[in-house]
């Protein structure tokens, strides 16, 4: 912290300001491209080093990513230094009760009222619906012949959140607050906060009001139906909500601040869950090896699944963190200077100042990530492990929670929903590969079980290698039902394009059929 009497100047990182127009229009370039948020990112770290101004959404904005940058940052996060620092619309969007948009006491309370709800041993509650649900789900693919878009993660991300909320699943609900949903999504990227007829901001605002309104319904049928001591009030995260209550002030959730922190819930577990299965199945389908380590280890596991079976998975865990690592679900957030100066690499930050720290810039980090931008999943594998293979990484731990591997981010606000999200991805991982062979498929037409690339390249090298890709294809329909991908960009802000964001198919065996692109 400065003194006052020595203050210096105000001094800011370097960086690109810009000219108004022209950075308008790069900063709009780069949000909307996904590879442009990478490419701006390593652009910046070359002439700038780990912490630069940029300007973003009308204001100059810090960005840092260092390890050092990150441990400052998180440090005064529990100082209460910083804070949370939505921009408007989001925080509106997200509303007054919701944990993520709260600072220091009431952001604390909130905390303790939804943490034993995704704690790891309570977190164990779900696998059964969360398993049941995916078995389900996956012969629902697998059934359909079709190809299908990316949609249904999105749909089965959401049945998962309902099913271990509520404890059993109410489709009709599921899809109205699906469709509300991605409404209310819209509203992210809206430039002005005042609600003006037909805007996406106000469609976004009038979701708001219709999920909470679905959600104050579904609060009142489980009251009805569920008494405290019921099962269902006791292992289901609504009934941990409802009558759960702060250990030090004794109080129990309001009903706004209930509804709040379900839609804030919804949003935070939605759209990661999505980002994280499309760049899992991309990054095993590109790497045939770690698929087939994976499909090997998953086919030993017990049934019923167990969770410290699948905790102690390690090419399980292995493939999910380095897909994580190397495409990020959500790749930083917000922080301000809260009430004091902060110094910071001789810096001088003044209250009110922003921060979008970078987990992005971590994950991509050389220095501790070599060959940051292959996916190699032996990075993360026990030592004992018989694949495992020390080459130059030095060994991190991704459950350590250290800012090496901040993927659920860190400081006051770090996620309230990992144990979680490692679950949920967990069960999908191990069901599909016991179950089901996956194949990368680039865009191509399959006629008949041939499949043919897309005819935008060369004729002549696509033709034999439309036959020998066709025969393969054929002598693949084997035993298993199969997965099959196809790939397209994925949303700005969960991450790279190149990575996900697809769609995909699932066909039983032998089962021909056309895709028309
Ligand atoms: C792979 C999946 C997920 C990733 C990568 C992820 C990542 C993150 C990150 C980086 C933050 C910190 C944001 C910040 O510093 O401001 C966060 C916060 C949060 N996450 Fe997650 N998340 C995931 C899944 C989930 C799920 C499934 C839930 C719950 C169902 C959840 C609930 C939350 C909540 C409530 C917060 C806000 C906590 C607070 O502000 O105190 N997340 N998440």
């Amino acid at each position: 912290m400065t003194n006052p009497t020595t203050k210096e100047p105000r001094k800011i990182p370097p960086g690109y300001i810009g000219f108004p127009i022209i950075r308008d229009i790069k900063f709009l370039a780069t949000v909307t491209s996904g590879t442009g948020v990478l490419d701006s990112l390593n652009h910046a770290r070359r002439h700038y080093g780990t912490m630069f101004s940029q300007y973003f959404f009308g204001r100059i904005n810090i960005a840092c990513g260092g390890q050092d940058d990150l441990l400052w940052l998180f440090n005064n996060d529990r100082k209460s230094l910083t804070e949370i620092a939505w921009p408007p619309n989001i925080a509106m969007l997200l509303g007054p009760g919701a944990v993520a948009n709260q600072t220091g006491r009431y952001h604390r309370v909130l905390r303790s009222l939804l943490e034993p709800s995704f704690a790891p041993k309570f977190v164990m509650n779900y696998l059964k619906c969360m398993d049941d649900t995916t078995l389900h789900e996956l012969n629902d693919w697998a059934s359909t012949g079709d190809y299908q878009s990316s949609e249904v993660f999105k749909m089965y991300a959401l049945r998962l959140f309902y099913v271990s909320s509520f404890g059993k699943a109410d489709e009709e609900v599921i899809a109205t607050l699906h469709d509300d949903f991605k409404l209310w999504i819209g509203g992210f990227m809206a430039i002005t906060v005042r609600r003006i007829k037909g805007t996406s901001f106000d469609e976004a605002m009038k979701a708001r009001d219709r999920i909470l309104d679905t959600v104050d319904m579904l609060i009142d049928e489980f009251i009805k139906e569920n008494p405290e001591e019921s099962e269902r009030a006791q292992t289901t995260i609504i009934g941990r909500l409802i009558y759960g209550k702060d250990k030090d002030d004794n109080r129990m959730m309001t009903r706004d601040e209930m509804k709040d922190n379900i839609l804030n819930l919804i949003f935070a577990g939605h759209d990661t869950t999505y980002a994280s299965i499309s760049t899992l199945l991309y990054h095993l389908s590109e790497n045939p090896d770690a698929m087939e380590a994976l499909a090997d280890e998953v086919s030993t596991l017990i049934e019923p699944l167990d969770s410290d079976e699948l905790k102690n998975a390690p090419v399980l865990n292995a493939c999910i963190h380095e897909s994580w690592r190397i495409d990020p679900p959500v790749i930083g957030s917000f922080r301000k200077v809260a009430n004091t100066d902060l110094e910071h690499k001789g810096y001088t930050f003044e209250k009110g100042q922003t921060f979008n720290y970078s987990i992005l810039m971590a994950t991509t980090d050389e220095s501790l990530y070599k060959n940051h931008d292959q996916f190699n999943m032996k990075r993360f594998l026990p030592k004992e492990h018989p694949l495992y293979e020390l080459k130059d990484d030095s060994g991190i731990d991704p459950l350590a929670g250290r800012t090496n591997y901040p993927i659920f981010g860190g400081g006051t606000h770090v996620c309230l929903g990992k144990a979680f999200a490692q679950l949920e991805l967990r069960v999908l991982a191990a069901r599909m590969l016991k179950h089901y062979q996956v194949e990368h498929q680039q865009p191509a037409w399959i006629l008949y079980g041939i499949r043919i690339p897309k005819i935008s390249t060369d004729l002549k090298s696509s033709l034999p290698s439309a036959l020998v890709q066709g025969t393969f294809l054929v002598l693949a329909l084997t035993l298993k039902p199969s997965l099959r991908l196809k790939f397209s960009n994925r949303s700005f802000l969960y991450g790279r394009s190149d990575g996900a964001g697809v769609a995909f198919e699932v066909h039983k065996r032998a089962k021909m059929f056309v895709e028309i692109i």
